[in-house]
């Protein structure tokens, strides 16, 4: 098994097709929408909130709404179909999880798409619980994980699931693997891949994208969606909270298993950290659009699925050179 991550690879550039980048098509459907990115914010507190789900929604984006506001939800899912916008929330595992799937289904409100999201998702919890929305909420899209085998993809696909999200660990606010020792921290891009050959629907690559550029990465490795949490986390838009020091600004991101999220120390495996300011959301995925047409154009194509059979290489620990952005 060949292990490697993100800044491990690159991928080979083909002759170019086309005249401009602007003729690069990088929309993705996913589910039961096409949408302009394969990107999504990450289901965390720090990174989305209602107005930012309303505006992704509103501007042709995937959003999946966090599960921490836990009385919300059901209300949120109503809110979003009332404004003619879908829906599409998180849930997780214990006891709670089962009323609000009953409440919805009792009066009706489906959202388009539910995330299950817990920490260690090859667990018969998720397993339990994707059955249990696929039985009263039959049309609904469900993503499930997280796992980093292609035994978990198996498994949850088997029960059910419409997706899997692959990432245990390799998140900039995470701490597992140095808590537990476990986790595909350092290896992500080849769990993906592996994930990915085992998968018979799409993967969402979840945490470890430092660069634009990882994103054409994990589609070339077999992502359909590719979630990012810490490069969204400084902008306005995001819901972390504004520090100033030094007289420079920067905001707050914390992991969804912290003692900041948690409210208490127990089973931390999420660390806070501080995040350069850098203005509105808007501009940073005009940017990843860009990136990622310029992407399909080194692949020789005019869309994603150019990027899914190009060459890479392995150029372990060279290829950064020190360079940064
Ligand atoms: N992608 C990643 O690498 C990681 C992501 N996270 C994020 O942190 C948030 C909190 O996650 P999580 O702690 O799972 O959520 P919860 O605290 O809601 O836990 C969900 C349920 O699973 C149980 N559980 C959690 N971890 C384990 C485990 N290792 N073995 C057996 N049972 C377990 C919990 O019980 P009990 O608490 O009693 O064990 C609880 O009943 C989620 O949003 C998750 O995505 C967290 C860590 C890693
Ligand atoms: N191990 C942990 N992982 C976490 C926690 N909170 C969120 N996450 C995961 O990180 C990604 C985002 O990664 P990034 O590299 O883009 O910042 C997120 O989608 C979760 O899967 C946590 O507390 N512990």
């Amino acid at each position: 098994m060949s292990v490697f991550d993100y800044e491990d690879i690159q991928l080979v550039p083909n002759k170019c097709i086309i005249n401009s980048r602007s003729e690069a098509d990088t929309t993705i459907k996913f589910g039961p929408m096409t949408f302009k990115i394969p990107v999504v914010p990450a289901n965390m507190a720090t990174i989305i909130d209602e107005n930012l789900a309303i505006w992704l929604a509103q501007n042709g984006y995937f959003y999946i709404m966090h599960r921490f506001d836990k009385d919300n939800r059901h209300e949120f899912v109503k809110k979003m179909h009332d404004q003619g916008l879908f829906a599409s929330i998180s849930v997780g595992v214990k006891p709670e999880e089962y009323e609000l799937i009953d409440k919805l289904s009792a009066e009706d409100f489906i959202p388009e798409y539910i995330t299950i999201d817990i920490a260690h998702g090859h667990a018969d919890s998720v397993i339990n619980m994707i059955r249990y929305i696929k039985k009263n909420l039959p049309g609904v899209f469900v993503i499930a994980g997280n796992v980093g085998t292609p035994e978990g993809v198996r498994e949850l696909e088997n029960a059910g699931a419409d997706a899997t999200k692959v990432g245990i660990g390799p998140g900039k606010a995470c701490i597992t693997k140095l808590k537990t020792g476990f986790g595909t921290g350092g290896w992500q891009l080849a769990a993906v891949r592996l994930c990915a050959k085992a998968a018979s629907k799409p993967i969402i690559a979840d945490g470890g994208i430092r660069n634009n550029g990882d994103i054409a990465k994990s589609i070339r490795f077999g992502a359909s969606m590719v979630m990012i949490g810490s490069l969204f986390a400084g902008h306005t838009e995001t819901p972390g909270e504004i520090v100033e020091e030094d007289g420079q600004k920067f905001k707050t991101y914390y992991g969804s298993a912290s003692q900041y999220q948690k409210g208490e120390y127990k089973n931390v495996e999420g660390k806070k950290l501080l995040v350069p300011y850098r203005g509105s959301i808007s501009e940073t995925l005009r940017e990843m659009q860009e990136d990622l047409q310029s992407s399909i154009s080194y692949a020789g194509g005019r869309s994603l699925a150019a990027l899914r059979k190009v060459d890479y290489v392995i150029v372990k620990n060279s290829i950064m050179n020190g360079d940064s952005l």
